[in-house]
């Protein structure tokens, strides 16, 4: 589903991806895991399209990003950071828009915003402008646009990061629900319990560098570590956290298992 092969990306003197490959089956959530400035935006931006790679290959269900950006943007809905809102329309009018872009008939419009309206719980936000949303309002819209074509690969970049508890719910039971053949979410993140929660697999990703890819319990099996927040900062840190024992899995620090 999902094929990334040697990805490297330098800002001017920067390398802020160092040679990363991995892959992601379909049927998936996938989580990327990393501190502050670990790569993990500029590989979700690469992958959606948004960016270039300085050197490497992605292929999105057999679409090579570079060469087919268009093909891979119509399979692809991607959240990250920053993305605005038209002030003066309202969400439904947003979500109307989008759907015409892709092509979507008005009857399919029209059934996609109600399945989306139950599904995240949009309610009122539908019908207040953009420019009056609190930032969980226009996070769940946001949210909402990103899936309005029913994309076979979402790309979730810190979507949950402004949401309350209520809303955070709403998304992960969302997120959990994108679980299905034929599709995969990559979830990008810096809590673990969410990881925890939603994701099959997770990569973490440190220095623009691979540190880990697998399932959870096999990351968890072979740092030795209880919980992944605690695996996390052992593969980071480059050795156990608190007085925990060295446990199997210290060889592999600094090369990713195989997935
Ligand atoms: N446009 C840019 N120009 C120069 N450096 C950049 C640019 N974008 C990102 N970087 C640098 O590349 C590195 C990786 O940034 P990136 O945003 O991908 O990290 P991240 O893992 O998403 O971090 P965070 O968790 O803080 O969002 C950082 O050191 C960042 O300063």
């Amino acid at each position: 589903m999902l094929e990334i092969q040697n990805i490297t990306k330098t800002y001017g003197s920067f390398q802020a991806l160092r040679g990363v490959s991995l892959q992601a089956p379909e049927g998936e959530v996938f989580g990327l895991l990393g501190p502050n400035g670990a790569g993990k935006t500029t590989l979700l931006r690469i992958l959606a399209t948004l960016l270039l790679p300085t050197s490497g290959t992605v292929r999105v269900n057999g679409l090579d990003v570079l060469r087919e950006p268009e093909a891979v943007r119509r399979i692809v809905g991607v959240v990250n950071g920053g993305m605005g809102l038209p002030a003066r329309l309202t969400g439904r009018e947003v979500l109307r828009s989008f759907a015409g872009l892709y092509g979507l008939t008005q009857a399919q419009t029209e059934a996609r915003i109600a399945e989306l309206d139950e599904r995240l719980e949009l309610g009122r936000t539908l019908d207040v402008r953009a420019g009056e949303y609190s930032s969980g309002m226009k996070q769940k819209v946001v949210i909402a646009r990103s899936v309005i074509h029913d994309p076979a690969v979402l790309i979730l970049d810190e979507a949950a990061s402004g949401l309350d508890i209520f809303a955070r719910r709403t998304l992960l039971d969302f997120v959990h629900a994108t679980r299905a053949p034929g599709r995969l979410t990559l979830y990008s993140t810096h809590v673990m319990s969410e990881a925890e929660e939603v994701c099959d697999r997770v990569a973490i990703l440190h220095e623009g560098q691979l540190r880990t890819v697998g399932r959870i319990p096999d990351i968890l099996a072979d740092t030795g570590e209880p919980s992944l927040e605690r695996a996390f900062f052992t593969l980071i840190r480059g050795g156990p956290v608190g007085d925990g024992p060295i446990q199997k899995g210290q060889s592999q620090r600094g090369g990713p298992r195989a997935v």
